[in-house]
């Protein structure tokens, strides 16, 4: 199977998973990326079952909106039953490394608010240890060398990624080289720099379910 074969047949799991915990009131948490846009176009297909999405992103709201799913503010909403995204990276404890498309600070919002969060995710994102994808770091744009000089006594080596600009208006910086033994140290470490607005580690606050696409089909990982 391609990757994309992947991707798609996680996304589609995805949808299969969520159904039965929607209701005409649910709003669904909807992640940005590659991934997360199969799994919107799967979602469009059950869109008579739930009342709409919040995004973690301009670009997967303007999806949304195409499909005709119904756009909520995250702020108009009380609860969002399921938040459902894909990863950059995930290690056996569905701790993530995220933000490969710069959406990080949403996606780590939107997360926080949802009752439970599904990653979904090709076999290529699997790895033992986080930090072999560079971990995306978003900063307010003036504090940026500051940031980078923190970065590297951390012992990563921090690269400004080149026309780039957030949702939020802010810049990324992606670190190479941080072998991520610690993944709860680490984000908090990291967020506690100041400018910093946050980093791509959901550790914190993991996913809670994994679906994962392999050669012979999806597997359910649980944390
Ligand atoms: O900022 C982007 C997100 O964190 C994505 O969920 C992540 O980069 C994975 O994207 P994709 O599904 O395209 O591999």
């Amino acid at each position: 199977m391609t990757q994309d074969e992947l991707k798609k047949a996680v996304a589609k799991a995805a949808v299969d998973y969520i159904q039965p915990k929607l209701d005409n009131d649910s709003i669904v948490g909807v992640g940005t990326g590659s991934t997360a846009n199969f799994f919107i176009d799967y979602l469009a297909e059950i869109k008579g079952s739930f009342d709409g999405a919040v995004a973690s992103s301009e670009a997967s709201a303007e999806r949304l909106k195409a499909h005709g799913i119904p756009v909520y503010d995250l702020n108009s909403t009380d609860a969002l039953v399921v938040y459902v995204d894909g990863a950059d990276e995930t290690n056996p404890a569905l701790e993530l490394i995220k933000g490969g498309g710069a959406a990080l600070t949403r996606e780590k919002i939107v997360a926080a608010v949802a009752e439970e969060f599904i990653c979904i995710a090709d076999g290529s994102k699997w790895v033992e240890t986080l930090g072999n994808f560079p971990l995306p770091v978003e900063v307010i744009p003036m504090a940026r060398s500051h940031v980078a000089r923190e970065l590297v006594k951390l012992g990563g080596d921090p690269v400004y990624r080149e026309n780039c600009i957030t949702d939020n208006g802010n810049v990324i910086l992606d670190v190479h080289n941080m072998a991520i033994t610690n993944p709860v140290e680490m984000e908090t470490a990291i967020n506690q720099i100041v400018g910093v607005v946050t980093n791509g580690l959901f550790a914190c606050r993991p996913a809670d379910v994994l679906l994962i696409g392999r050669e012979d089909g999806v597997e359910t990982v649980r944390a």
